[in-house]
């Protein structure tokens, strides 16, 4: 029994809430049935049953996590022009808020977890009469390890329970399906997705368990797709460097450069069009796609039809009219596909002809590799993530042009959605989402 005699709703983390959830079925919705609002509860926790979220890491992390950090704070999230790391997941959640407020209480809460993750620090231990104010599957010292939590909308969060139908990004829509997918409904969609990408597998683990656990009534996940890229060599000089996908071709080779901050303002990020609503200006369109590769029947493909699939050279990654990987395909003196097919993978994401610049779209994606389907086949893939200024002019665009391509006979998208990324966090006295929140009142 607790010892607590006052009327407020006690920790979410306590036991006698957990046993109380527990006979309610579900956790979240649990809470929401419950009427009881993530602000409560968190005005309810104990100080000392919260991370410590001030110091630095000044301490070694007692894992192998690496000490790089990505500023929080900026005009954009980070994990869209950062560099890839070797793990990535995509965490599609439903958000159980009830309503404005409670939204904003839970974008007020993913951004002080994500601030603190991201930067890394020490828990203290904490009263043992409640749970432990971490998971610890890092050890007592959280390295930030090139963590980042990227946060981004689908189009159901703009429906009629917060009252922000009228400031809904221009473009964001429910994702259909393209002629070759086979759509599962439990791994498609969601009103929020969690990009969540760090140097090793448990600093993304450790991430995703700390936000659920501070998100009670505000978050239930609804599907999730972890994946990894080897890690590549510093010799690497791509733009974004490629690293090869579980059909063993380097991808990413063609990717616009990151570092040309020019190029990212027309194809990257949100806001350089009059139509959008103000606040979406230094957000980004990210599209999440599960693309399942038939490695077994890859495995028995000819070398020449895997290359002319692509149109790319396999050990290199070289264009097939020759070069090294970085050098860009020329078409112009092969109108009839004779060195690079007119159906090659390449070449219809990117004819590179006159305007077609505009269509260019940010790759950032991640191999996964699951369970056994039943008859015995690999269940691996893509976990596919792009991003774009405009999902019509970018992936939508690109994915009508492949539709057909001889590809598809080795791979079947089963999952994703879209989603619109959220600006950045300016400073200390702004939060995910501000601006949105802000626009819809004024609408009001
Ligand atoms: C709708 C967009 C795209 C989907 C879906 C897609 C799926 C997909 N791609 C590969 C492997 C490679 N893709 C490569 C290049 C490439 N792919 C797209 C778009 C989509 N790919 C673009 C825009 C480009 C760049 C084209 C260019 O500008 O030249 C390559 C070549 C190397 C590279 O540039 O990255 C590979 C390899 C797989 C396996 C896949 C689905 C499973
Ligand atoms: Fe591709």
């Amino acid at each position: 029994m607790s010892d607590r005699s006052d009327n407020m709703p006690r920790c979410p983390f306590s036991l006698d809430r957990r046993r109380f959830l527990q006979g309610l079925g579900a956790t979240g919705t649990g809470i929401a049935m419950a009427g009881l609002s993530t602000s409560a509860w968190a005005r309810s926790c104990p100080a000392d049953a919260m991370p410590d979220t001030g110091p630095e890491v000044t301490s070694a992390p007692t894992s192998t996590a690496t000490t790089d950090a990505y500023p929080f704070h900026g005009t954009h999230q980070q994990g869209i022009v950062t560099p890839r790391p070797a793990n990535g997941m995509i965490v599609a959640c439903d958000v159980l808020a009830r309503d404005r407020d409670g939204l904003e209480q839970l974008l007020r809460t993913l951004t002080e977890r994500i601030a603190f993750l991201t930067r890394g620090g020490t828990y203290p231990q904490g009263d043992p009469r409640y749970p432990p104010a971490d998971s610890g599957i890092l050890g007592p010292t959280i390295a930030p390890d090139g963590l980042t939590v990227t946060v981004s909308l689908g189009a159901s969060l703009f429906d009629a329970r917060f009252g922000l139908a009228d400031v809904k990004p221009r473009h964001l829509q429910r994702m259909t399906g393209f002629p070759n997918d086979a759509l599962d409904p439990s791994r498609c969609h969601g009103d929020m997705s969690l990009q969540i990408c760090a140097h090793t597998h448990d600093t993304t683990v450790h991430a995703l368990r700390d936000i659920l656990k501070h998100t009670p009534g505000g978050l239930m996940v609804r599907w999730k797709q972890e994946g990894t890229v080897p890690v590549m060599p510093p010799s690497d000089t791509g733009p974004t460097p490629s690293a090869r996908n579980y059909l063993g071709f380097r991808d990413g080779t063609a990717n616009p450069d990151t570092a040309d901050t020019a190029l990212m303002d027309a194809l990257v990020w949100t806001g350089h069009d009059s139509e959008e609503p103000a606040w979406t200006r230094g957000g980004s369109y990210q599209v999440v796609r599960l693309i399942r590769n038939f490695v077994e029947r890859w495995d028995r493909a000819p070398l020449a039809e895997q290359e002319a699939i692509f149109g790319r050279r396999k050990d290199s990654g070289a264009p097939l009219a020759g070069g090294t990987e970085y050098d860009i395909p020329d078409y112009s003196d092969d109108p009839d596909g004779q060195v690079t097919p007119l159906d090659a993978h390449i070449r219809l994401a990117n004819p590179r002809t006159p305007g077609f610049e505009k269509h260019r779209i940010l790759r950032r994606p991640f191999n996964y590799s699951n369970a056994v389907e039943a008859n015995g086949q690999l269940d691996m893939g893509l976990l596919f993530i792009v991003y774009q200024a405009d999902l019509e002019a970018g992936f939508i665009t690109v994915q009508k042009r492949l539709n057909g391509e001889p590809l598809e006979e080795y791979i079947k998208p089963v999952g994703g959605g879209y989603f619109f990324t959220l600006p950045g966090v300016i400073d200390e006295n702004d939060f995910l989402g501000r601006g949105l929140l802000e626009a819809a009142a004024s609408h009001a």
